[in-house]
C-alpha cells in the first residue's frame, strides 16, 4: 500500500481546524502516491495547549504547547509525520526534527467578526483576542478598545462572541476557510493589519533521520508557501527566536525573488517598527537581518520585550 506493510501514522491535534489540516494533507499524498485513503491512518495526540483554555498562551509556555506532545510522539515512533498550523510550530526546532514540507497556502488575512470594519465599531469596544499582535494591532487602529482575553479553538471563541462576551474578535481567515465559514467576518486588508508569521500554511514534519519519509513529503511540498514562510521564521529567529512579543511578518513571491515585510509593536500599538525589502528565496540571512534591524530601531522599551 505504501511500500510498508502498514499504513503510515499521521499524527495531529485533535481541534475541528488541525483535523480539517490532517485531511488535507492525507489527501494530497494519496492522491499524490495512488494510495486508498486507508494508507494513512489519523492518531489524535492532546497537547497541554488543548487541555489549558483559560490562560493566555504566552503566559504558560507559548508555542511549544502545541508541538510537545506531537514531537514526543514522532521521537517515540507512535506516528511517522506531524501536521501541524505553521503559526502555532516554535522557531528553533529539534534537530532530530525537519520541516518537511508544507500544502499550498491559504488566505493569509485576519478576519473582524462582529462589526465590518475597525471604524464600524462603537466607542470603546470590547476586542476579544488573545494572540499579543492582533492585541497591539487593534489598539494602534483603537486606541479606545478594550481586549479581553478569547481562547480555545474557532468555534468556541465564535460562541462567546455570539454570547455577547465582546463587540468583535479577529480570526485568521484560513481557519474559517477550512472549517467550511468563509461567510464569517470581514476580510483585514494587509495594509491594515499585516498577519502572523506563517499565517495561513499548513507544515508537515517527520524525523531528520526518516529519509523516506523526507522524500515522500518533498513530493507534495508547495515551494513558493515554504520559501515564504521560511523567510518569516527567519524574521522570528532574527528577533530572538523565542518570543511572544507582536510581531507580524509576510512574504510573498515576487517573480524570481521574495517580496518580505514584517514589523514589531509595543503591547499599547503606540510604538510600531516596520520594514519590508525584497529578498532573494532561501536567503534564511536576509530574514534574520530584518528582524535584527527591527530591533535596531526600536526603542529600548520595546527592545526590551524581546530580550526578555
Ligand atoms: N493560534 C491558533 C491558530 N493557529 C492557526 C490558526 C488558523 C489557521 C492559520 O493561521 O494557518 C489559528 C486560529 C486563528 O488564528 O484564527
Amino acid at each position: 500500500m505504501t511500500g510498508s506493510d502498514r499504513p503510515l501514522r499521521l499524527g495531529t491535534r485533535g481541534s475541528p481546524l488541525a483535523l480539517a489540516q490532517a485531511r488535507m494533507t492525507a489527501q494530497a499524498l494519496c492522491a499524490h502516491s495512488g494510495w486508498p485513503q486507508q494508507a494513512i491512518e489519523t492518531v489524535i495526540v492532546q497537547t497541554s495547549g488543548d487541555r489549558i483554555q483559560d490562560r493566555a498562551l504566552a503566559e504558560i509556555g507559548g508555542k511549544a504547547l502545541w508541538t510537545k506532545e506531537l514531537d514526543r510522539a514522532l521521537v517515540e515512533g507512535e506516528i511517522d509525520f506531524a501536521v501541524h498550523s505553521m503559526k502555532d510550530v516554535e522557531t528553533i526546532r529539534p534537530g532530530a526534527i525537519r520541516i518537511a514540507a508544507m500544502l499550498p497556502r491559504a488566505d493569509v488575512r485576519d478576519k473582524l467578526i462582529g462589526a465590518e470594519s475597525f471604524d464600524a465599531l462603537p466607542a470603546g469596544p470590547v476586542i476579544g483576542t488573545s494572540s499579543p499582535r492582533r492585541a497591539a494591532q487593534v489598539r494602534r487602529l483603537r486606541p479606545d478598545a478594550r481586549i479581553i482575553l478569547f481562547r480555545g479553538n474557532v468555534a468556541t471563541r465564535l460562541g462567546k462572541l455570539a454570547a455577547g462576551e465582546a463587540h468583535a474578535t479577529l480570526l485568521a481567515a484560513a481557519g474559517l476557510d477550512r472549517l467550511g465559514q468563509s461567510d464569517v467576518g470581514a476580510l483585514i486588508p494587509l495594509d491594515i493589519m499585516l498577519p502572523a508569521p506563517s499565517q495561513g500554511a499548513v507544515g508537515i514534519e517527520t524525523l531528520s533521520e526518516n529519509r523516506a519519509m523526507l522524500d515522500l513529503l518533498a513530493a507534495i511540498n508547495d515551494s513558493d508557501t515554504f520559501d515564504c514562510v521560511m523567510a518569516e521564521r527567519a524574521v522570528l529567529k532574527g528577533l530572538g527566536g523565542t518570543c511572544h512579543s507582536p510581531i507580524a511578518a509576510l512574504a510573498v513571491v515576487d517573480g524570481a525573488a521574495l517580496h518580505l515585510r514584517a514589523e514589531i509593536l509595543s503591547a499599547d500599538g503606540q510604538e510600531r517598527v516596520a520594514e519590508e525589502a525584497r529578498i532573494a528565496r532561501g536567503d534564511q540571512e536576509a530574514g534574520e537581518a530584518m528582524g535584527r534591524a527591527l530591533l535596531d530601531r526600536a526603542s529600548p522599551a520595546l527592545r526590551a520585550l524581546f530580550e526578555a
